[in-house]
């Protein structure tokens, strides 16, 4: 089993408030690991660090790129992205106005860099590229069940449609780590019944890694190999779902609260 991110002692302040206080966590190859914690908890804060929207106030985060180890404090979002990170987002972030093909080739074609001269001058092997990136948009569609949907635009899908379809975008781009923001928010039973089951077969079909911050109890301990518990900014607890539930800490701190 490899380490592909490594975190340590990662810290983030906003003012006089900590996020995100020395948290320690790693992801490995082709594993799926959850983010829980109550509202406030850090965990938005944690995935912005990852993915370099924000950076951190101090500590390290590692990537094992083909490579070697890149550190990637202070690195730019889009390169970390570039590196095969990809995520969704709590609030929905397609392009509303396109289709979903289009959305999904927009997030493929970020990761074929076309020769100019073929592109400018529309050569054969452009089009030939172009046709193979169209199909490959449109199996990764049908996974989703949203074949049908091609021509429609994004912003007339249903809501769980959405949702599922930013999951089609984030893997679209190759990741090797998918992380997903409340993948299940604002979804029915039904759909997020759907879901769990599109989640567990992707992550074991693509052989990726998937970080997923979630409040659906249900959800997470049906997915989740290993659990991540922050509360108040700190690690609250590691472990596999069993051990998550039936930790006092974690009981009390967040599974409590629902109770
Ligand atoms: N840009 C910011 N500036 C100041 N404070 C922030 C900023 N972003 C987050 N916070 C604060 O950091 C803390 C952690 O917020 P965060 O959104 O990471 O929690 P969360 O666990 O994702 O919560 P939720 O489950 O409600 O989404 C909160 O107290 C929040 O108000």
């Amino acid at each position: 089993m490899t380490t592909l991110l490594n975190v340590e002692d990662l810290i983030k302040n906003f003012g006089g408030l900590t996020a995100v206080s020395d948290v320690n966590m790693h992801l490995n190859d082709d594993e799926l690991v959850a983010l829980i914690g109550p509202n406030g908890a850090g965990k938005t804060t944690l995935f912005n660090l990852l993915t370099g929207v924000i950076v951190p106030s101090s500590g390290s985060i590692t990537f094992r790129g083909s490579d070697g180890l890149i550190p990637l404090n202070g690195m730019k979002a889009y390169k970390i992205a570039n590196l095969g990170m990809a995520r969704t987002f709590q609030n929905i972030r397609l392009f509303k106005e396109l289709t979903v093909l289009d959305n999904v080739l927009i997030a493929m074609t970020a990761n074929y860099r076309e020769n100019f001269v073929q592109s400018v001058f529309r050569l054969p092997k452009f089009y030939k590229t172009e046709a193979r990136i169209r199909q490959e948009a449109i199996e990764l569609l049908k996974i989703f069940d949203m074949q049908d949907d091609l021509d429609q635009l994004a912003k007339n899908l249903p809501y769980g449609t959405q949702r599922r379809l930013e999951i089609v975008r984030g893997l679209a781009t190759k990741p090797k780590i998918l992380f997903l923001d409340e993948p299940a928010a604002g979804m029915n039973p039904e759909e997020t019944a759907d879901l769990t089951r599109l989640i567990q077969q992707v992550q074991h079909d693509f052989h990726i890694t998937v970080l997923l911050i979630e409040h659906d109890m249900s959800l997470v301990m049906n997915l989740a190999s290993r659990i991540y518990v922050l509360d108040h900014g700190s690690l609250l607890a590691e472990g596999t779902p069993k051990e998550i539930q039936n930790n006092d800490a974690v009981i009390k701190a967040y599974l409590g609260e629902e109770a």
